[in-house]
This record gives C-alpha cells, structure tokens and sequence, in this order.
C-alpha cells in the first residue's frame, strides 16, 4: 500500500493507492428508470459513468466497468468491461464477484454507476477504517446531523474475498447486508451530502441536471 503526501510531485497523483483495483457498477436493470441503462444516462452532457470514472480514476490503480449491455458503448471509455456470469441479474453482489474476478490488485472498491459526485476521499477513508478494524472489508455510512445511513454499494474489500462471495451466491444468497453479517467489517463514515446521491428515476436525474455546477460535491 502506497501512502501518497500532499506536496509529494515525483509519484503521479493519479494514483493514490497501487494496490486498488475500483469497480464502477453499471450490471442493473434500472427498472426505476424504465430500463434504461443508467451509467450511459447524460446528467450535464457527460454520461453518469464518465463522472464517476473522472472522481475513481485518481483514487485506484486499475480501474474496470462491470455492465450487463451495451458494453460496447461502455469500452470506448477505454477501461476493461466485464459481464456477469452468469448473467442473470442477481443484484449488486453479482457485479462485487466480477470485479472480484478480475481484480489483480489486494483490494478492490466498488462504486455504482448512478452516483455521480462520489467521494474523491472515498478510497482513503475506507481504507483507513478497514486496517484500522483489521477488517475484511469496509463501507460507507451517509451523515447528517443525527441520521447515519449505510451505503452498501461503496465499499473496499479484501481481494481475497472472491471465494467466500462465490460461495455464498452459489448456495443461494444475494441480500449484501446478510452477506456483509458474515464478515469482519469496518464503517467509515461521510458527511459530504452530495456523496451518495444516486440516480434511480427520471425525476432524479433532473434535479440533479438542475443543481447549479458549484454544487455537486468536493
Ligand atoms: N452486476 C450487477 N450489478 C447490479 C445488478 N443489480 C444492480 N446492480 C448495480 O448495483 C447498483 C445499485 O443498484 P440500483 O440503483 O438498484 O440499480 P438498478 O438495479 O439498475 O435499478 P432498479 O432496477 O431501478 O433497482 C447499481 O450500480 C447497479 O448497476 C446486477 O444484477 N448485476
Ligand atoms: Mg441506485
């Protein structure tokens, strides 16, 4: 691991950790959106996926798109594109063993396509409280004021991971809070409100389309 100072101009700072591989989650339905493939959906004439590669890319060292169609379109951002297998639209945990797959890195992070102000600290405050729990794998909780949610599709886990996920999928099970109760995991805790708000309905993506520029996250 890799540890990058502010002031430090001799390592690029396009990577702050070498050993993160991120995985931009584009494997849904998006029935919500009318089956639209939401990670090619343009918020501001950019499309949702090309904002959270420009927000992923400085915070990993390999980056891959994990996408159930269209993966044409999704290539010609230029990074590895992986499907299910098999492709059967399982949820969330489906795309975290894909990317786990073809991670060659000893973690990977996971971050969906509809959330296009991700963190650009994401990547370093899990890690933070996943080697400061010793856990296997770290998520992310929103905060507001008193209110604290989980946001179980932005999380950093070990590589290592790969078999128990498998494992766990082949005898039935897809719900990530149930398999996530299985492991050692840390929480690492937000207050950025613009973080994680993702896009799941029309009506969504235009609120979002109307936020004046200046307002779409650090
Ligand atoms: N690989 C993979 N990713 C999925 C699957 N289902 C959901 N996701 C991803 O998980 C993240 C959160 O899912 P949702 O926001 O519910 O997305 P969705 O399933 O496309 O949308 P709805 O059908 O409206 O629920 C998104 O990044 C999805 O792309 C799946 O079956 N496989
Ligand atoms: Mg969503």
């Amino acid at each position: 691991m890799v540890w990058m100072f502010p002031g430090l101009t001799d390592i690029p700072d396009s990577c702050l950790y070498d050993d993160v591989t991120g995985v931009i989650l584009a494997g849904g339905r998006g029935r919500r959106m009318g089956m639209v493939d939401k990670g090619l959906q343009l918020l501001k004439g950019k499309p949702m996926v090309e904002h959270v590669i420009d927000r992923l890319r400085p915070q990993v060292s390999t980056l891959m798109i994990n996408a159930n169609r269209n993966t044409e379109a999704y290539a010609t951002f230029g990074y590895p594109v992986y499907a299910d297998d098999p492709m059967d639209f399982s949820g969330p945990l489906a795309g975290f063993l894909t990317g786990l797959r073809h991670c060659k890195t000893l973690y990977l992070v996971t971050a969906p396509c509809d959330a296009p102000f991700l963190s650009r600290h994401l990547v370093e405050d899990l890690y933070r409280a996943l080697d400061g729990k010793r856990a296997d794998l770290a998520v992310a909780v929103s905060r507001a004021d008193e209110y604290c949610q989980i946001q179980p599709v932005f999380c950093l886990m070990k590589a290592s991971l790969a078999s128990h996920l498998e494992n766990y999928l082949k005898n039935g099970g897809h719900k990530i809070d149930e398999w996530y109760a299985s492991l050692n995991v840390a929480t690492a805790s937000f207050d950025d409100l613009h973080a994680f708000e993702n896009v799941n309905t029309p009506d969504e993506l235009k609120r979002l389309q109307d936020l004046p520029d200046n307002d779409t996250g650090r």
